[in-house]
Order: structure tokens, then C-alpha cells, then sequence
């Protein structure tokens, strides 16, 4: 049966900030103090609050009210009204000014606050500016309350509520209400499937126009998680009607719809018919556009290539190293050209070459800029040249918006970088989207080199950046093919170009530095590696822990990263008296585990201990350790490699995870001192060459392969790579060939 009671909160016993169930403590006229479970997300000690809901009994704790619905009523004590006032809830008032304003105002002080705030004028320390502070604080505190109650009864997290006001204010409620589809485009986080759950829960049809409309945009931006700018009309087809459970017609005529609304480019092409997110035509168009423009400008101040030669063998004498006939010319055409692709696998000499061209350039009294897509690839960078790099991001200048959900960069075809050449590393890593971004901050004239390795793999984002440049055959491009004497002696190197080449690997050769130890197990193969990486490694080479990486092609499965992570923590970093630990939904964060920073955060503060240095950003890809966690304050603290200390506030873990082992894909543009890496029966995409290939290119000095041969053997015959649909390639030839050139301006409109 139902019950509808009032009562005051006495004590929370347990509350999840994910789902908002909570255990309270609760005192009622009619049935005296009763433990009350359920959805009470916004629930603080001393609130008063109606519920409804029924009895239960627990098996151990007896007879509960276990709530459906809950309401907010006013505060009608004066320490009710204290606790409010000192919660922290209200910027700008600590426990002394609570206890002004309650000394004045008694337990009516939040009603004049909301009827007569400026009586609060005539408290001691509270001006204008401060009132208004705090009349905004307690409004918006109170509208996010009353946004919690409302929309918790559909799923949807007290997180996710803050997110929602975030966008619509006082209108929340009412925008959710009648148009749950519309959160997809304006709260991050929020994407079709959630919406779809929150429309359920309100009855929405199933062929809404906006459901249609929004499970298309999402077919279209999953595709473009795997990798593709577009996808042929039929294969989108069969995909949203998969997703969205209706007919096809319908579904196409969602996509016609979405056109005419310029939310996605139809392109006709023969006999296809491409969809693409309207972000990724317009990135793809114009970064070939902008490219065509680059490499074909007439250069006031031209370096001849004759003049550029003779520099680069010049410096030879200098450097007293001679470099191969692919080197100087590539280092050549750098400098005299306005647009190269410098490609190779590894030790071909490209770093050799870039420090060449560097100094190069500085000959002629030219600023070079050296960027990279990732914070770690920008450090290798760096150390390797002896000159400072930065990531892409940092180089655009990157900020965030108003509302701090989208990045937005400063430098721009307005503000453009200032530099006369720009470098950039690890070009296999950058997707389109930044690849537009970076060439319209690439002014006419200033020179542009992308270095890379055609055969790592493809960035995460879409795109297929450097192959398609590379395969259009439109931009000048030299490629490194020799491997050095110097690097010929690592069976890494060597190997490495043998499995491009479909060979198999040099192996457990003496003093070498490629090993392979055959397990043929999952059980077993997960065991050696963490062996391997708790002691046999740091025995024999006398490596720290910190030196090794686990490198696994799969999350999921027994040698798959998450287990991994979780054996190897148990093995190097056990819970012992003094560490502290912070418990998640699916994991244990401890004092001394080796966590990966995966996302990029340009306004993270950090603070170097050691130099007192201080600065902004953490990177997608940073690994450091836990080295501190303060339950009381819900911090935890982070060192990275480089010394900077991060704090972390318990609702910024999203950021981090373990990183005791990491993807294959996640350690792009890394490299490591060793590399362990288990192989072990995976699909067929994941058991690739690039994937093997790109894994044991991180490592610098050690590489230990553990699992069965058999695997290694299909992993280098299986040439599979994804095929990705994009446009680059043929864009780049469509402007070279008939010289348009998009003078369009498309404004910048493209979200990051
Ligand atoms: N012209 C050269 N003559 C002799 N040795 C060279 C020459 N160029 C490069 N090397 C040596 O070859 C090795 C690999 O060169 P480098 O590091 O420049 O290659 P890389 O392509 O950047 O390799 P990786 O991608 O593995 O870092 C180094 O030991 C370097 O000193």
C-alpha cells in the first residue's frame, strides 16, 4: 500500500552520486524515525521532504520505506536553515556568515532571501555584488533541486540533471518533457541511446520525426568512431533501421530531411550516393582545398632547391654525420617546398632528417614550430630535436567555449600561427577534423612538413589523413626506406620492417632485444605477463616497473587490458596498511597504481614539486601515478612522468584509468623503454599486421611477445585494415586536376 508522509533527514547513510539511490534517515510525525531507501538524489541532512512510497522488509534491517516519489518542502528550523546556508552550496558563505544571517533572520532568512533579498544589505559583509552572488547560487541550487526531482524518475543522474540546466536553465524540465532528442545535440554526454531511454519512459513514438532524426545523426557519428567520414546511403539505411526498430522509407525520408536542414551533405558519386556529418564534408573539402592552395602558392621569398641542397650538405660537415640520398632530399624539398609528406617505418632516419631541416631553416633565420598530436609524441619530439614542441592543440592555441563543452582554437584563418615553417610530428595520428583545423591556421606562404609512418595505424578519429594524401599522389612526398646500421642491429627495427614486408620476426636471438615466449592459454599467457612485469623483467634487466608497458591488442578477455590491469595491480601494487584506496563502480583506484590521463584537458592545473614550475594541461595518453588520496576532501593526486603534480576532485576520475596495461591503439606516438605484449585469439581486425606492427614499434629496448606463435604467424599475414570511407584523397585530386579551389567561407562552425 502507498504511504505519503512528511519528515525531516536526520542522517544519510549511503548516497551514490552516479544514481542518486540513497539510504536515509528520516523523522516523521505519524511513524516516528524510519530508515528510507530510493531515488533521492538532491537529499541533504535537515531537509524536509514529503515522500511516498511503501513499506518493505529487509532481511537484516527491518522494515524501510522504500520511496517512488519525493518532493522538497521548506526549511522550518533555524539549524535547518544554518546547515543550508554553510553547506557550501552557496558561493561566497562560510560557517561565520551563516551564522550572521541566522542570528538575524532566525529560520526565515532562505524566504526573505528569495522575497526581499536586499534586507540581507543590512548583515555586516555582504554587499551588492556579493548579494547578487548569492541570490544566483541559491536560485540555481534551488532549480537544479527541483530539475533533480523531476527527472530523476527517468533515468536520468543527478550529473546529467547539472548538465541539463547547464543548457536550458529554468527551462529544463519542459525541454526534456517534450523533446528528450534534443539533449543529443545539446548536453554532451547525453547520446541517442540515453535519450531514447529518457523518450520511452514519456511515451514518445517510436517514429517520431525527431527520433528518426537523431538515431541517423547517430548512426552516422558511430560510423565516424570507426573511423569513416561518410557512409553510402544503403549501408546508413540498414544501419538506423537496425538501431531505430521502423520502416526504411521512413528512415530515408529522415535522411532527405536532414539534408534540407544542412545537418548532413549528400554527395552522388557513380553509383553511390555518400551521407556524411555535415562537420566531416566540410573538413574533408576544405583541408583539401586548403592543402591544394598550400603546396601551389607563389612564395615571394622562394628558397631555390638548389640553395636548400646545398644547406643541408653543408651541415653534413657540421653534424659530421652523411646523411643517404633519400635524407637530403627530403630535407631539401622541406626547406624549399611549401608542402612535404616525409614518410618511413622505423629507424629510417626521419628524426635524423627533421633535426637537419630544423637547422636548416635556422640558417635562413626562419621560426620553426614543432607540434605533435599527442602530449607524449610532443615530448619525444622535443627530446630528439633538443628544440621545444608542443601538441597541435596547444600550438592552435585552444580554449574552450562559453558554455566550456566544446574546444574551440584562437589561432584561426584570422589569427593565423606565426611561424615560417611548421613541423609536424606522428602526422599518422591526426584526423581530419584537426587536420582542417591546424591548415586554417597555416598562413599562404609559411612552409608545412608532416613526418609519419604510413603503416601505424590510422588515427582514432575519422579520417585517413595520411594515406590519403600520401595515395592521391598530389602532394610532394618523399619516402625513407633505408634502415641504418646503427638501427639494423635491434631485431625490433628489424623486425618490424619484416612484418611489413609479411615476414616473420627475428626472435630470442642472443643479447638481442626481441623475445617470444609460447603460452598457449589465455590463463596462462595473462600469468607470464604479470611475472614478466612484477619480476622476471625487473630481475634480469634490472628495469624499474615504472620502464615496462603492457601493450594488449583487446580491453575485454583474460590477456585483455582490464584484467591485466587488475592482476598487475594485485602483483606490483597489493593493498597494504597505509595505502589509501578510492572504491568506483568497476574498480579500485590505490596509492601507487599507474594510471593514463584520456582526455585532453588544457585548463588542468599542475604544479611541479621539485622546480616549483606551474602551468595548464594534461594529454590524452599522459601516464603517471596515483600518489596520493585524501577521502575526506574527495581529492586524489596524480605525478606524470615529467613531475607535474594534478589534483583530481573525486568527480574528475572519468578522466583517468589504469594503466598498468594499456591498447595497442591508446599507445600511438608512445614509446617505451620495454614493451611486453600478449597475444592471443581476437577478431580478425584486432589480429592484424598494423596492429602488431604499430605495438612493437613502442618499444625502444626491449620487446617480450607472449602467447601462441600460431597467432603471431596470422597476425602478420593478415594485411586486414579497416577500410574507412573518406574523401581526402579523391578531394586532393579533384582540386589539383581542375584547380577549384573552395573560396567558400564556412565560417567555424566545425565542433571539436
Ligand atoms: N645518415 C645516417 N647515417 C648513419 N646513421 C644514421 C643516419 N640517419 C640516422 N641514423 C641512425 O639511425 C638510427 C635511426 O635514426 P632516427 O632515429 O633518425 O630514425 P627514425 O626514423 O626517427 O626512427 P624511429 O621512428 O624508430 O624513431 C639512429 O641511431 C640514427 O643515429
Amino acid at each position: 500500500m502507498s504511504i505519503i508522509t512528511k519528515g525531516k533527514v536526520l542522517d544519510i547513510i549511503f548516497q551514490n552520486q552516479e544514481n542518486g539511490y540513497t539510504i536515509a534517515v528520516v523523522y516523521t510525525d505519524e511513524h516516528g524515525t524510519l530508515t528510507v531507501t530510493g531515488c533521492m538524489p538532491s537529499v541533504q541532512v535537515q531537509d524536509n521532504v514529503q515522500l511516498s512510497g511503501a513499506w518493505k522488509v529487509h532481511e537484516v534491517y527491518g522494515k524501510q520505506l522504500n520511496i517512488d516519489t519525493f518532493s522538497h518542502l521548506p526549511m522550518d528550523s533555524e539549524s535547518g536553515v544554518f546547515s543550508y546556508l554553510s553547506s557550501g552550496a552557496l558561493e561566497g558563505i562560510g560557517e561565520a556568515m551563516a551564522k550572521r544571517i541566522v542570528d538575524k533572520f532566525g529560520k526565515s532568512a532562505i524566504e526573505i532571501l528569495e522575497k526581499t533579498p536586499d534586507r540581507y544589505l543590512e548583515i555586516e559583509g555582504i554587499g551588492k555584488k556579493k548579494l547578487d552572488k548569492l541570490v544566483k547560487s541559491h536560485m540555481e541550487g534551488r532549480e537544479l533541486k527541483n530539475i533533480i526531482v523531476n527527472l530523476s524518475p527517468y533515468g536520468i543522474t543527478p550529473a546529467y540533471c547539472m548538465k541539463i540546466f547547464k543548457a536550458y536553465k529554468e527551462k529544463s524540465v519542459k525541454v526534456v518533457m517534450e523533446n528528450p532528442y534534443a539533449l543529443c545535440q545539446d548536453v554532451k554526454g547525453i547520446g541517442f541511446k540515453k535519450a531514447d531511454e529518457i523518450a520511452k519512459k514519456l511515451n514518445v513514438g517510436i517514429d517520431s520525426k525527431e527520433r528518426i532524426e537523431q538515431g541517423i545523426l547517430y548512426t552516422l557519428q558511430e560510423s565516424a568512431y570507426e573511423g569513416h567520414t561518410y557512409l553510402d546511403i544503403k549501408d546508413l539505411g540498414l544501419r538506423a533501421v537496425d538501431l531505430l526498430d521502423i520502416e526504411s522509407e521512413k528512415v530515408v525520408r529522415g535522411i532527405y530531411d536532414l539534408a534540407v536542414s544542412s545537418d548532413v551533405v549528400i554527395e552522388e558519386k557513380e553509383d553511390e550516393k555518400r551521407v556524411y556529418l555535415t562537420v566531416y564534408s566540410v573538413a574533408e573539402s576544405r583541408s583539401a582545398s586548403n592543402l591544394i592552395k598550400l603546396a601551389s602558392y607563389e612564395k615571394e621569398e622562394k628558397t631555390p632547391y638548389k640553395d636548400a641542397l646545398n644547406i643541408i650538405e653543408n651541415l653534413q660537415n657540421t653534424e659530421h654525420i652523411k646523411l643517404s640520398k633519400e635524407q637530403i632530399e627530403g630535407a631539401s624539398h622541406a626547406i624549399s617546398s611549401n608542402l612535404l609528406v616525409l614518410t618511413g617505418g622505423p629507424g629510417t632516419g626521419k628524426t635524423t632528417t627533421l633535426s637537419f631541416i630544423i637547422k636548416g631553416f635556422e640558417e635562413l633565420g626562419k621560426k620553426v614550430a614543432l607540434c605533435a598530436p599527442t602530449g607524449r609524441a610532443a615530448k619525444r619530439m622535443s627530446e630528439a630535436t633538443g628544440k621545444s614542441a608542443s601538441t597541435i592543440h596547444r600550438l592552435l592555441e585552444v580554449g574552450y567555449s562559453d558554455d566550456e563543452e566544446a574546444v574551440i582554437f584562437n589561432k584561426n584563418e584570422d589569427e593565423p600561427i606565426k611561424a615560417d615553417a611548421v613541423i609536424v610530428d606522428e602526422i599518422s595520428m591526426v584526423d581530419v577534423l584537426l587536420l582542417d583545423s591546424l591548415l586554417k591556421a597555416i598562413k599562404p606562404g609559411t612552409t608545412l612538413v608532416f613526418v609519419g609512418d604510413k603503416d601505424q595505424l590510422p588515427s582514432v578519429g575519422a579520417g585517413s589523413v595520411l594515406r590519403d594524401i600520401i595515395e592521391s599522389d598530389t602532394i610532394k612526398t618523399i619516402r625513407l626506406t633505408e634502415v641504418f646500421r646503427q638501427a639494423a642491429k635491434s631485431n625490433i627495427i628489424v623486425s618490424a620492417h619484416r612484418i611489413n614486408h609479411g615476414e616473420m620476426p627475428i626472435i630470442n636471438k642472443k643479447d638481442n632485444d626481441f623475445f617470444f615466449m609460447e603460452r598457449y592459454s589465455q590463463r596462462e599467457t595473462a600469468d607470464l605477463v604479470v611475472e614478466l612485469v612484477s619480476k622476471r623483467l625487473p630481475e634480469y634487466y634490472n628495469l624499474s616497473p615504472k620502464d615496462i608497458q603492457v601493450l594488449s591488442p583487446m580491453r575485454k578477455s583474460e590477456a585483455g587490458v582490464n584484467n591485466l590491469n587488475t592482476l598487475i595491480q594485485e602483483a606490483i601494487n597489493p593493498l597494504e596498511s597505509g595505502k589509501r584506496e578510492h572504491k568506483g563502480l568497476n574498480r579500485i583506484l590505490r596509492t601507487g597504481d599507474k594510471v593514463m590521463h584520456i582526455k585532453n584537458n588544457y585548463e588542468k592545473q599542475w604544479k611541479n614539486e621539485d622546480t616549483g614550475e606551474e602551468g595548464e594541461g594534461i594529454f590524452n595518453g599522459d601516464i603517471g601515478y596515483i600518489d596520493f588520496i585524501e577521502p575526506n576532501d574527495k581529492k586524489l593526486y596524480i605525478s606524470f612522468d615529467d613531475g607535474k603534480r594534478v589534483e583530481y576532485d573525486f568527480t574528475e576520475l572519468d578522466q583517468i584509468e589504469h594503466a598498468f596495461a594499456t591498447t595497442v591503439h591508446k599507445s600511438q606516438g608512445s614509446e617505451f623503454p620495454c614493451v611486453v605484449l600478449p597475444i592471443y585469439a581476437m577478431p580478425p581486425m584486432l589480429m592484424s599486421r598494423k596492429i602488431l606492427y604499430t605495438a612493437i614499434t613502442r618499444a625502444k629496448k626491449l620487446l617480450v611477445i607472449v602467447g601462441n606463435k600460431k597467432y603471431l604467424s596470422a597476425m602478420v599475414s593478415n594485411i586486414y585494415e579497416e577500410k574507412r570511407n573518406t574523401s581526402l584523397g579523391e578531394k586532393l585530386k579533384m582540386f589539383k586536376d581542375q584547380g577549384i579551389i573552395l573560396e567558400e567561407d564556412y565560417g567555424n562552425s566545425v565542433p571539436f
